[in-house]
């Protein structure tokens, strides 16, 4: 039978709420208490079509996966569907004429470009959730600014024709040592969501990290993966451990190459451009007796089933359930490197996780260039892979990371805005960029391959100096009001 617009619209309470997905109805009521954004969230679409809100959050499988087939309601006549009345949105017209009028990708010359496009280009929601970072965004800033610390000391007279950046993760042959890290919601940014990543991770030769919480669903990204492709998952560890389990061994099952358990988000941090934009229009009928918690953003609507309780004593048992290396990704000081070792892991990625967790967190090239000359010291530098990653914006970033002992580096953001702005043409215009970069100066510094790389060729001796350049932006600097003016008596 197929229902109609008033069928579901009857159902628009917490007594009775049905919604419709991608033109089916499904009998949510039961789920409302469970659902990990909150009841509010499901409650604001009862009775009506809530396609646009779901897509960019939920991987496409989720209701087949996780809601009973009882529920599933059947096909909706969307012909009978009221489509809300779009109110003329002056901001919403004044994006699409900045949309309109944006540069052509032949135009971006470096990652910053496409950032700068981003934040006048993006839905709101889209560029808060992916350029916030936590607390004062103090981090955020130092992850790019401590490789302005770091200056070289070129070689000369080396032959450097040809240069080779190829270089092996975790026994994989890539291009470059740089990969796309793990970063949730694709599908805020673009509607076709992580996929385009997988394609552009494919045409040049390095790998993508699957999200525990991308939109695009698991088997969509391993699908999307062309001939001998390598992916690694990046995990969050839910509460529920068969759940965990299951994820884990079917990521062995599909062919991934690396298991990337990220262990510093026991809860995902503080993000406030993020919040902002969360649950902030008034009228709705979720306001009706719900108490509409505002404090929520997207990272804290998805992540309440991470387990806080993760700890060293977990390792043995995910070295039981997967033959996969696992790497601990967001690991900030040496003392946890030589842990990870004497815990036989594989590998670490030094990375405060953009700086949207821990705010006054250090960088990772601080941390990578505090970790390698102790594991050379005790003769561990070839016991563990060491990855960093966090505020890579140039070729030279990359060279300096490999120069400290790196094996690869991770970014995030430039991939986002790239593709958030101009798909996966823009991802791979990332790409080449930082390939071409850094065949440049590796050709200026006297190196023809990533292997000639070493840390001679860099002074870091500002490196662990923090003067904390207080953006202009930030609100302490501009809401702090002295009311007392020297010589001038308060009125
Ligand atoms: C930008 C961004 C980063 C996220 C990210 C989402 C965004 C939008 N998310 S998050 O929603 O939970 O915070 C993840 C994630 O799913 N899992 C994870 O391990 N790291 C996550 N990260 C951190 C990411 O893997 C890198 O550590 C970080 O992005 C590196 O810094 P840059 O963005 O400056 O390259």
């Amino acid at each position: 039978m197929v229902l109609t617009g008033s069928d579901v619209a009857k159902h628009n309470d917490e007594k009775s709420c049905w919604v419709i997905i991608h033109g089916k109805a499904y009998d949510v009521t039961e789920f409302l208490p469970e659902h990990p954004g909150g009841e509010e969230i499901i409650l604001k679409y009862a009775g009506k079509d809530a396609t646009e809100e779901f897509d960019p959050i939920h991987p496409r499988d989720t209701l087949d996966k996780y809601l009973d087939k009882s529920l599933h309601l059947g096909p909706v006549d969307m012909s009978t569907v009221a489509q809300e009345t779009k109110r003329e949105d002056p901001e919403e017209a004044e994006r699409q004429k900045r949309i309109a009028e944006m540069p052509l990708l032949s135009e971006c010359f470096n990652l910053h470009d496409f950032e700068a496009i981003a934040r006048r280009t993006m839905k709101k929601a889209a560029w808060g959730y992916y350029s916030s970072a936590a607390d004062d965004e103090i981090t955020l800033r130092e992850n790019h600014s401590a490789y302005h610390r770091i200056w070289f000391r070129p070689q000369i007279l080396v032959d450097v024709t040809n240069i080779d950046l190829s270089t092996t993760m975790l026994g994989t042959k890539v291009d470059a040592p740089f990969y796309v890290t793990a970063t949730a919601l694709g599908k805020l940014g673009h509607p076709e969501g992580e996929v385009l990543l997988t394609r552009a991770a494919h045409n040049h030769n390095v790998i993508q990290m699957i999200p525990t919480l991308a939109s695009c669903s698991f088997d969509e990204l391993v699908d999307a993966r062309q001939g001998d492709q390598v992916q690694w998952l990046q995990l969050y560890v839910n509460k529920d451990r068969d759940i965990t389990k299951r994820i884990v061994q079917t990521a062995e099952r599909r062919g991934c190459k690396g298991l990337f358990i990220t262990v510093d988000a026991p809860q995902l941090g503080r993000r406030e451009k993020d919040m902002r934009l969360k649950f902030t229009d008034s009228g709705s009928n979720v306001q009706k007796g719900h108490k509409t918690d505002n404090s929520q953003g997207a990272a804290r609507a998805i992540s309440s089933f991470i387990d806080p309780s993760l700890s060293w004593a977990d390792i043995p048992w995910f070295r039981s359930i997967t033959k996969m290396p696992i790497i601990l990704k967001g690991v900030q000081r040496v003392e946890d490197v030589l842990r990870a070792v004497e815990a036989g892991v594989q590998g670490v990625v030094l990375s405060n996780h953009g700086g949207r967790q821990l705010d006054f967190a250090r960088s990772g090239i601080e941390i990578l260039a505090e970790t390698m000359p102790v594991l050379r010291q005790h003769g561990l530098d070839k016991k563990i892979d060491v990855f960093v990653d966090g505020g890579v914006r140039r070729g030279t970033d990359i060279i300096k990371a490999m120069c400290l002992g790196a094996k690869g580096v991770g970014i995030g953001r430039p991939f986002l805005y790239a593709m958030s702005t101009y798909g996966q043409a823009g991802v791979e215009r990332v790409m080449q960029l930082l390939k071409d970069e850094m065949e440049m100066n590796m050709r200026l510094i006297g190196c023809a391959k990533i292997a000639d790389l070493h840390p001679g060729l860099l002074d870091t001796r500002g490196l662990f100096v923090h003067s904390n350049s207080t953006p202009v932006d930030s609100l302490s600097q501009i809401t702090y009001d002295p009311l007392v003016v020297p010589g001038q008596r308060i009125k």
